[in-house]
């Protein structure tokens, strides 16, 4: 037997649960500052749907102007909210819109239903368009953890709180047809309104969860690259690169060879003290941006130091390695830096060198094509050694 006061604590414990995570939410964007568009917008959703659950637990208290079609409009919001963030921590593009528009709507529907006897229609109406709204959510969810971004895979299945919030919307209005006698309202102790709200309690709890854990690891991934880039030019630092050399050496014993490319700009220390030190910045980073359509996916482009860079090709031996350079050194000398209204050449020199088994360790495949990159340099400098 389930009393009135069973139903009347679930409801405050999801209006409390609602209103602890509005407020973990706007912590987020605010003073984490972690994707704080769509950590607000969670905000907003969570708060939205807290009021409206206590405006519906107060119904017949507060005055009927306030308790019922300003409620019913809120917690159609709380759904569109919903499914403006969840794209927005999925795949960084925050979706208000539509959400809006369906909100609008459904608030002049709303508005055309008489608010006296039975509610049954209006509950009706909101019960739908929520399950719609977070269906629309789930899927967008589902599509975009299914995604692999930048070598990561979130888990689609992550998406499913919001797909069962849906359905069990759904399943709320399907309830009202087929027992034509059960009433809107949240507090009746009824086993079905039993049922739905811990349903509503525990999703409420792993919705917020899923999506906190995906801000955080938008938050590990954004501190994961800081940690391995060079932030002049955005290639791997000589941490990152190093570490991809061990890996790639790791593989030749086991069959997988690799080569080296060392680049080294020419003559910068003259650039820099006739241009500046910012045209010689710009020069790094316009050779960088050059030199980028010639890296493969699989291929590791770092800054060793200074105006040095290194490129790791996997499963390439000398003569592609050569080929690659060659490509490159031609791209560098093709283009002068244009600096206050004149051109400055810029050239490189290129040294190569293919792991051999013998290679003890990395070291080894780097210190010859460094040798190989002086050889250029002796050589008159613009060219490729190996
Ligand atoms: N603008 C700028 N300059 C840098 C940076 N890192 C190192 N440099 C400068 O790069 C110059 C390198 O000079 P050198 O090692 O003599 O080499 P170079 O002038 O290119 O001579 P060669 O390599 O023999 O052609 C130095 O003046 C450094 O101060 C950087 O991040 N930005």
């Amino acid at each position: 037997m389930i009393t009135p006061a069973q139903t009347q604590t679930l409801l405050a414990a999801i209006i409390f649960i609602a209103g602890m995570a509005a407020l973990v939410w706007v912590a987020l964007a605010l003073v984490a500052r972690i994707a704080p568009r769509a950590s607000l917008a969670m905000a907003c959703a969570n708060g939205a749907a807290a009021v409206a659950l206590l405006l519906h637990a107060l119904r017949g208290v507060l005055p009927d102007a306030l308790a019922y079609w300003p409620g019913d409009v809120l917690a159609v919001a709380s759904f569109a909210l919903l499914g403006a963030a969840v794209p927005g921590i999925t795949t960084r593009q925050l979706v208000w819109k539509p959400g809006a528009a369906v909100v609008a709507a459904t608030a002049l529907l709303l508005l055309a239903l008489p608010y006296d006897g039975d509610l049954r229609w209006q509950a009706r109406v909101v019960n739908t368009v929520g399950a719609g709204l977070t269906l629309a959510a789930g899927i967008a969810a589902w599509r975009g953890l299914g995604r692999t971004a930048k070598g990561h895979r979130t888990p689609a299945p992550l998406a499913l709180p919001l797909i069962f919030i849906a359905l069990m919307m759904a399943a709320r209005c399907v309830e009202s047809f087929i027992q034509p006698g059960s009433t809107p309202d949240l507090r009746e102790p009824t086993e079905f309104n039993h049922v739905f709200l811990w349903t509503a309690l525990v999703l409420t709890l792993l919705q917020n969860a899923t999506l906190a854990f995906l801000v955080m690891m938008r938050l590990i991934l954004r501190i994961e690259r800081l940690l391995e880039r060079d932030p002049l030019t955005d290639t791997l630092n000589r941490r990152a690169f190093d570490q991809a050399l061990e890996h790639a050496h790791a593989w030749l014993q086991r069959g997988r060879g690799y080569a080296l490319v060392m680049i080294d700009m020419d003559r910068f220390k003259q650039l820099n003290d006739t241009l500046g030190h910012a045209a010689g910045d710009a020069a790094l980073r316009q050779m960088v941006r050059e030199l980028q359509p010639c890296v493969r996916e699989v291929d590791r482009f770092g800054r060793l130091g200074g105006e040095e860079f290194g490129v790791l090709l996997p499963d390439t031996d000398i003569a592609g390695a050569a080929l690659v350079a060659e490509r490159m050194r031609a791209l560098v000398d093709m283009t002068p830096l244009r600096w206050l209204e004149q051109d400055w050449p810029l050239s490189a020199s290129f040294g190569i060198a293919e792991a051999e088994r013998g290679d003890a360790s990395a070291d080894a495949v780097l210190a010859r094509a460094d040798a190989a990159m002086y050889r250029a340099k002796s050589q008159g400098r613009n060219v490729v050694q190996a």
